[in-house]
C-alpha cells in the first residue's frame, strides 16, 4: 500500500497505567497480607513484604518502593472507569485513521484478563471499546468495521475467530508499509456491538487455558483481538483506516512458584521467552535504540507495529497486592517503568482517490519496464542460439539446470550478506549509541553522589530520564547487559558473515565449471561483482557514519573538558585576588600545578588532566580564541604528524610537541572537579593544600587540626637567573588547534636585583618568616629538591620528591613521566601554601 499517507503525525511516549487487583477470598483466608498502595492516582508504593509480619520493631523497610506512572488504579476501580480512563481517548483517533493499541502486562493472576475481556457482569475493555466505537461512529454506512481474535501459544499463531476448526496455524507476513499482517485470518465484518461480544467470548472460549498454582484459570498464549476501522469521505473518496489492537499477553511467571511440570513448564518457558523478547524491544525502544529486536519472538513481530513506530500505545500493568507476590509485582512495575520511556511517533493512514491513480501509473510502468528487459533477453537468446554450440559433456537441460542452480545459490548468498550487513550495521550502530549513553549515565552517578546533582552535567535535563539514583543505577545495568548481549550479536554476525564471505567465493570459483555458456557467465560474474561493490560501498557508509558519531562523542568531551578548565580557572584567578598586589606582580601569567601523578588515583584524579595543561589565569579571554570547531571539521593532520601521535602514543606521553595524544590522556569527570588538590606531604607530619574553596572540609587522610587552620599565602619569589623553561604543554595546545600559541617566557633578567619578598613581620602575621621555615625543614627527612631553584625549595618545604620516585617505577613509565617535563620552581611560584597555625 505505497499510497498510504501520514497526513498527520504525533510525537508522544507510551502511556502507561498500573492497575492492582483486590485480595482474593482465598487469599483473605489465608491471611495474606496488602502489600500495594494506589496513591493520587498516579503513585504506586509497594511495600516491603518483611513489614507484612506484626512485630513492627524488626520492620525493614529498605525493600519499599515507589513508582510514579502516568495513571494508577486502586483494588476498587471497576472495569469500566478502567476503560474510561485509559483506552476511550484513542477511540476518537482510531476513528481518524490512527493506530492505536493497549496492551495488559503482568505477572500470572494479576488480572490482565479480567481486565481485557472481563466477565458477564463486568466486561472488560475490549467489549467496551467496540461498545465505544460503534456508539461514536454510529450508524454511519461510510464507516467499516472489520475484527479478529488470534492467540499465540507456544510460539505458534492460531485464529481464534475461527469455527470450522481452521484455527491451526497462521502465517505471519511483514509488509514494510503496511506492516506485519496475518494470512488466512478469520476477519469479521462487525455489524453490531452484539455481533462482537459474541466473537469475544467465542473466543476466548477456544483460547488455552489451564489450572496453575497461581491462578485457576491461567492463560496459557497471549490473546490479540485487533479491529480495523476503514471510514470513507464521500466527497473527497479519502479513506481513513485506524487499526486498534487489544493484546492480554499471557502471565509472566517463575516455575517454582507455578509448581508446572512436563506440558505447562514448556508452555511456560515460551511465555516466559516471548515476554523477555517483549521486554528486550521496550528496552531498545525506550533508550532510542535503532535496532529493535522486534524478530525475537513471534510475540514481538505481531506487535512491531503496535510498540513503537507508528503507534498510539497504552499499557495497563496489572498487579497482585499479595505480600507473596512481590518479586513478581515489583519486577512488573519496573517493566512499566521502563516503558514510560519508549516515544512513538503516530501518523494518519490516510489514502487520497489520486493515490490510486499514481499506483496503477507505477504499476504499468514496472510492467512496461519488465517487458523491455523480456524483449531483451530474447534477442540476446536468439543471437546465442546462432553461436557455435559449447563444448560439454553433459546434455543441455543439465547444464541449464547446473547454471541455473548457480545464479540461485549466488542470490541466495548475495540476499544472506545484505540482511548479515545489514543487521551488523544496526547492531554495531546500537552499540555505539550504547556506550554514549553509558558515559552519560555514570556521569549523572558520578554527579549525584558528589553533589546531589540531578540534571545531567551541560545539558538540561530530560522529561525521559530516570528521576532517582536508582534508576540510573538500574539504568546502568540495563545498558551494559544490552552492550553485553549486541557484542555477543555482533560476533555472532561477523563470524557468519565472514562464512558468508566464504560461501560466495567458493561459489565465484564454482563459475566457469557450472555455467558454460560464456555470456551467461560474463553477466552473472558482472551482476555478483556491482552487488558485491554495493556490499561494499555499504560497509564504507557505515563506518563513515561510526567515525562521524565517534567525533561527535569526542566533541562533547572537549567541551567539558573546557568547561572544567574554566571552572579551575576562575577558581585560581579568585585564589590569586587574594594576595596583594607586589606578590602578584611577581606570579607568571600562567599555573602550574606540582605533578600530582604521584599520590593515590582516588587523591589525585581531578588533577592528572592539570599537569598536562597551562593554561593562562590572568587572560580569561584565553578561552574565547580557542578552535572551538568540531573536531570532524578541521583539517585532518598529515601523515608524518600522524606517526608522530602514534610514537607518542606508544611512548605512553600524555602530550607531545605534535599536540595531545587525546587517548592517552586520563579524562577525570567532571563531577570530580572539587577545586581541592593535595599538594604533597611536608615532612610526613602535615599536607599543604591548595586552593582550598570557602567552607570545604579536609578531605580525608590529610591530619587535621581543630579547627581545620586557613589558608595561608606565602608568596615564592622567583629564582635569580632563573630562566623558564617554555612549556611544551602550552605549545602542544596550540599545534593541535585547540589553544592559542604561548606567550614567550617573560624576560627575568631584570629582576636579579629585586629583592626578594618582604618577610613576615612576627609569628602571627599570616606569612611565615623563612628562619621558621628553615627550622621546620632541618627537622624533615632529607630532602632531594634539584634545579636552580633547590635552595629556594628547601627554603620554603618544598620537596620535590621525584628523584626517589623514579626509582621506585618500572623503567618504562620513567621514560615518559611528566615529571621530566614541569620545571619545580616555576611550579613553586605559583604556590599557595598552608602554614602551620602557630
Ligand atoms: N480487579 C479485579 N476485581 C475482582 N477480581 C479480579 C480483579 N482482577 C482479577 N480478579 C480475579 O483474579 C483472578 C485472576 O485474574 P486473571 O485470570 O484475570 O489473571 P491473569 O493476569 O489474566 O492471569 P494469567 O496470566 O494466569 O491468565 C480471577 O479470578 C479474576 O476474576
Amino acid at each position: 500500500m505505497s499510497s498510504t499517507g501520514a497526513c498527520e503525525e504525533e510525537a508522544s511516549r507510551i502511556s502507561v497505567a498500573v492497575r492492582c487487583r483486590p485480595l482474593s477470598n482465598s487469599e483473605k483466608n489465608n491471611e495474606v497480607v496488602d502489600i500495594c498502595r494506589v496513591m493520587d492516582q498516579r503513585l504506586v508504593i509497594l511495600l516491603d513484604p518483611g513489614a507484612a509480619s506484626t512485630d513492627y520493631l524488626r520492620h525493614d523497610k529498605s525493600k519499599e518502593k515507589r513508582f510514579a506512572f502516568d495513571q494508577a488504579f486502586d483494588p476498587e476501580t471497576s472495569n469500566q472507569q478502567i476503560f474510561q480512563a485509559t483506552t476511550q481517548p484513542l477511540i476518537g483517533s482510531i476513528l481518524q485513521g490512527f493506530n492505536c493499541s493497549v496492551f495488559a502486562y503482568g505477572s500470572t493472576g494479576a488480572g490482565k484478563t479480567f481486565t481485557m475481556i472481563g466477565t458477564q457482569q463486568s466486561p472488560g475493555v475490549m467489549s467496551h471499546t467496540v461498545d465505544s466505537l460503534f456508539a461514536q461512529s454510529g450508524s454511519d454506512p461510510c464507516v467499516s468495521i472489520v475484527c479478529c481474535f488470534i492467540e499465540v501459544y507456544n510460539e505458534v499463531l492460531r485464529d481464534l475467530g475461527s469455527k470450522d476448526g481452521r484455527e491451526g496455524m497462521l502465517d505471519l507476513r511483514e509488509d514494510p508499509v503496511t506492516g506485519p499482517s496475518l494470512t488466512g485470518v478469520t476477519e469479521f465484518q462487525a455489524q453490531s456491538v452484539e455481533d462482537v461480544m459474541k466473537l469475544l467470548q467465542e473466543g476466548n472460549q477456544r483460547r488455552t487455558t489451564e489450572p496453575t498454582a497461581m491462578n485457576v484459570t491461567s492463560s496459557r498464549s497471549h490473546a490479540v483481538f485487533q479491529v480495523r476501522v476503514e471510514r470513507r469521505d464521500l466527497r473527497s473518496e479519502a479513506v481513513t483506516l485506524g487499526k486498534l489492537s487489544l493484546i492480554d499477553l499471557a502471565g509472566s511467571e517463575r516455575a517454582s512458584q507455578t509448581h508446572n511440570s512436563g506440558m505447562r513448564l514448556l508452555e511456560g518457558a515460551n511465555i516466559n521467552r516471548s515476554l523477555l523478547a517483549l521486554g528486550n524491544c521496550i528496552n531498545a525502544l525506550a533508550s532510542g535504540s535503532v535496532f529493535v529486536p522486534f524478530r525475537d519472538s513471534k510475540l514481538t513481530r505481531l506487535l512491531k507495529d503496535s510498540l513503537g513506530g507508528n503507534c498510539r500505545t497504552m499499557m495497563i500493568a496489572n498487579v497482585s497486592p499479595s505480600h507473596l507476590s512481590y518479586e513478581d509485582t515489583l519486577n512488573t512495575l519496573k517493566y512499566a517503568n521502563r516503558a514510560k520511556n519508549i516515544r512513538v511517533s503516530a501518523s494518519q493512514q490516510l489514502i487520497q482517490p489520486d493515490d490510486h491513480v499514481r499506483q496503477y501509473t507505477h504499476a504499468i510502468a514496472d510492467l512496461r519496464q519488465e517487458a523491455a528487459i523480456l524483449k531483451a533477453k530474447l534477442v540476446k537468446r536468439a543471437a546465442s542460439q546462432s553461436l557455435p554450440e559449447i563444448e560439454a559433456d553433459g546434455d543441455e537441460s543439465e547444464l541449464k539446470e547446473a547454471s541455473e542452480n548457480w545464479k540461485l545459490e549466488i542470490i541466495k548468498n548475495l540476499e544472506a550478506r545484505a540482511s548479515l550487513q545489514f543487521s551488523l550495521m544496526e547492531v554495531e550502530k546500537a552499540l555505539v549509541q550504547w556506550k554514549a549513553e553509558l558515559g552519560q549515565a555514570k556521569e549523572v552517578i558520578a554527579c549525584w553522589q558528589e553533589r546531589g546533582q540531578v540534571a545531567t552535567p551541560g545539558r538540561p535535563r530530560r522529561s525521559s530520564e530516570p528521576r532517582t539514583l536508582e534508576e540510573w543505577r538500574d539504568l546502568v545495568s540495563q545498558i551494559e547487559e544490552n552492550m553485553a548481549e549486541n557484542g555477543e550479536t555482533r560476533r555472532s554476525l561477523s563470524k557468519r558473515l565472514q562464512q558468508n564471505k566464504e560461501a560466495g567465493k567458493e561459489l565465484q570459483e564454482q563459475l566457469p565449471r557450472r555455467v558454460l555458456n560464456e555470456d551467461l557467465r560474463a553477466f552473472l560474474e558482472l551482476i555478483q561483482r556491482v552487488k558485491v561493490l554495493e556490499f561494499e560501498r555499504l560497509e564504507l557508509e557505515h563506518f563513515w557514519e561510526i567515525h562521524r558519531r565517534q567525533l561527535v562523542n569526542r566533541d562533547d568531551e572537549i567541551a567539558m573538558l573546557r568547561e572544567q578548565l574554566r571552572l579551575r580557572n576562575d577558581h585560581l584567578l579568585a585564589q590569586r585576588a587574594r594576595l596583594p598586589e607586589e606578590h602578584q606582580e611577581l606570579l607568571d601569567d600562567r599555573a602550574f600545578l606540582l605533578g600530582t601523578a604521584e599520590l593515590p588515583v582516588q587523591e589525585h584524579g581531578p588533577l592528572r588532566v592539570m599537569q598536562a595543561w597551562a593554561p593562562s589565569v590572568k587572560d580569561p579571554e584565553e578561552f574565547e580564541r580557542w578552535d572551538t570547531r568540531p573536531l570532524r571539521q578541521r583539517e585532518r593532520k598529515n601523515s608524518t604528524e600522524e606517526a608522530q601521535d602514534i610514537a607518542d602514543l606508544e611512548m605512553g606521553a600524555a602530550v607531545s610537541d605534535r599536540g595531545i595524544n587525546w587517548k592517552a590522556l586520563e579524562l577525570p569527570l567532571a563531577s570530580q572537579i572539587k577545586g581541592l588538590a593535595i599538594l604533597q606531604e611536608d615532612g610526613g607530619e602535615r599536607s599543604r593544600i591548595l586552593a582550598q574553596p570557602q567552607g570545604q572540609q579536609a578531605p580525608s587522610g590529610i591530619p587535621q587540626q581543630a579547627p581545620y587552620p586557613p589558608l595561608r599565602q606565602v608568596a615564592i619569589p622567583p629564582p635569580v637567573n632563573h630562566k623558564p623553561t617554555p612549556t611544551r604543554q602550552l605549545t602542544s595546545l596550540a599545534a593541535h588547534g585547540v589553544a592559542p600559541a604561548p606567550r614567550p617566557p617573560r624576560d627575568r633578567s631584570d629582576r636579579s636585583d629585586r629583592s626578594p619578598p618582604p618577610a613576615p613581620r612576627d609569628r602571627s602575621s599570616h606569612m611565615t618568616s623563612d628562619a621558621s621555615l628553615r627550622t621546620r625543614h632541618a627537622r624533615s627527612p632529607p630532602l632531594v629538591p634539584r634545579g636552580p631553584g633547590a635552595a629556594l625549595l628547601r627554603a620554603y618545604g618544598v620537596r620535590d620528591r621525584e628523584p626517589q620516585r623514579q626509582m621506585d617505577r618500572p623503567a618504562q613509565y620513567r621514560k615518559s613521566s611528566p615529571w621530566r617535563r614541569v620545571d619545580p620552581i616555576r611550579k613553586a611560584g605559583k604556590l599557595m601554601v598552608q602554614t602551620p597555625g602557630r
